[in-house]
């Protein structure tokens, strides 16, 4: 469907969300003239998309997803790092940013997929676009600025692969103001879900969150980091699924005592209270806790043979969302996701290099019962 605009794109989907819906109500729904929906209309008749009145069409999944583009750089140390000297590294680069390895493992498992983001006018950005494009991703609301060089960020392991410092060079975000909204909106309008990250300012997630009221798109939304959580406003009302992590949830409910702190079950019922429909508090190889209105679970992580962390959490999130598309439970699809960030765990990679949907179906039978 890659020939239609945004705004036919919006005008198909609200017809397929409801066949009958009048020109004025698609109108209203998208913020435009009605004459421009009859404009529209008649296009996504002529290239056979819809077939009249009573329109009937092909179903289809669309995920947005928002947020971080970065280049990751991973240094393992060959032995215990020494402070103020020189250490000899292990260096992997991959592109990363937590909505972009979101996006690229969605697009892998094969799902309809639209990244936004902003990139610095420079050789990484460019490369970054490309990559997602390439793999089949609709990368045409990425922004190019001149005024910041594409995100970074570095983590250095110790020789048993744990993170010992992570440095995010990501100011090129702030840029993202609220009124990209606007110019994205007919593109968010027409998502079956769309996924954020706190990488955003906290005025644009604020303005999407108020703005989604009554749009049909369902809202997934990633912490990213503890200082980042703090963007999301303390009423979670309007998220359909968050996503966070042990540390991350307790900053999120404003809990910095050690001895105070929530179990990643009681965190998860908290942060429902709190306004978020579903929760999953992920604890990394401790598993996770998941929060829906049928009750909390507490789930094992699938074992892995972990070499680089980095990304987990992300395809955690792609897995779980791969599997809410396709009508699964929250509390099913999040054992999927946990597959595929076990899966990542064992690659380099902030991203599966071989991911397919395939590949991931292969894997299931690792999934402790
Ligand atoms: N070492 C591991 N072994 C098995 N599973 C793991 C491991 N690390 C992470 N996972 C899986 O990934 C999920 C998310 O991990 P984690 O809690 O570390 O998220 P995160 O902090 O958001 O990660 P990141 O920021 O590195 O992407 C966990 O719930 C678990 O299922
Ligand atoms: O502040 C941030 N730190 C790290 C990331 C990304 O997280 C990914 C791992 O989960 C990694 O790819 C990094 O770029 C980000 O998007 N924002």
């Amino acid at each position: 469907m890659d020939d239609l605009g945004a705004q036919e794109q919006a005008v198909l989907d609200l017809i397929a969300a409801n066949p009958f819906a009048g020109q004025q109500d698609i109108a209203t729904a998208l913020g435009i003239a009605r004459s421009t929906v009859a404009a529209h209309i008649m296009q996504l008749v002529n290239k056979g998309y819809i077939l009249g009145r009573g329109y009937v069409l092909p179903a289809s999944k669309r995920m947005i997803c928002i947020g971080g583009a970065v280049l990751d750089r991973k240094y393992h140390a060959k032995k215990d790092l020494i402070f103020e000297t020189s250490n000899p590294v292990d260096g992997y680069r991959s592109f990363g940013g937590v909505a972009r390895n979101v996006a690229e493992n969605l697009v892998r498992l094969g799902v309809d997929v639209s990244f936004v983001s902003i990139v610095g006018d420079d050789e990484t950005g460019r490369s970054l676009v490309r990559h997602l494009r390439d793999l089949g991703a609709d990368v045409s609301q990425v922004i190019t600025t001149t005024e910041r060089p594409t995100a970074e960020y570095a983590a250095i392991l110790d020789p048993n692969n744990d993170l010992v410092l992570g440095i995010a060079d990501m100011e090129i975000f702030d840029l993202f103001s609220p009124s990209y909204l606007d110019r994205f909106w007919p593109h968010l309008a027409s998502a079956t879900w769309v996924f954020i990250d706190c990488n955003l300012p906290a005025a644009t997630i604020e303005a999407l969150m108020s703005r989604k009221q009554g749009a049909r798109f369902k809202l997934a939304v990633d912490t990213v980091s503890s200082p980042k959580s703090a963007r999301l406003p303390k009423d979670l009302t309007g998220i359909d699924l968050l996503f966070t992590n042990h540390d991350e949830a307790n900053a999120m409910l404003g809990i910095a005592d050690a001895d105070k702190r929530l179990k990643p079950k009681e965190a998860a019922a908290a942060l429902r209270a709190a306004g978020a429909a579903e929760v999953i508090v992920t604890m990394g190889a401790h598993g996770f806790a998941v929060a829906t209105e049928s009750g909390l679970a507490t789930m094992r992580s699938v074992p892995a043979r972990a070499v680089d962390i980095t990304g987990a959490g992300d395809a955690m999130i792609a897995g779980t969302m791969y599997k809410v598309l396709s009508g699964d439970p929250v509390l099913d699809a999040a054992r999927t996701g946990a597959l595929l960030a076990t899966l990542t765990t064992e690659s380099e990679s902030s991203v599966h290099p071989d991911l397919s949907p395939r590949f991931l179906t292969a894997g299931m039978y690792r999934i402790p019962a």
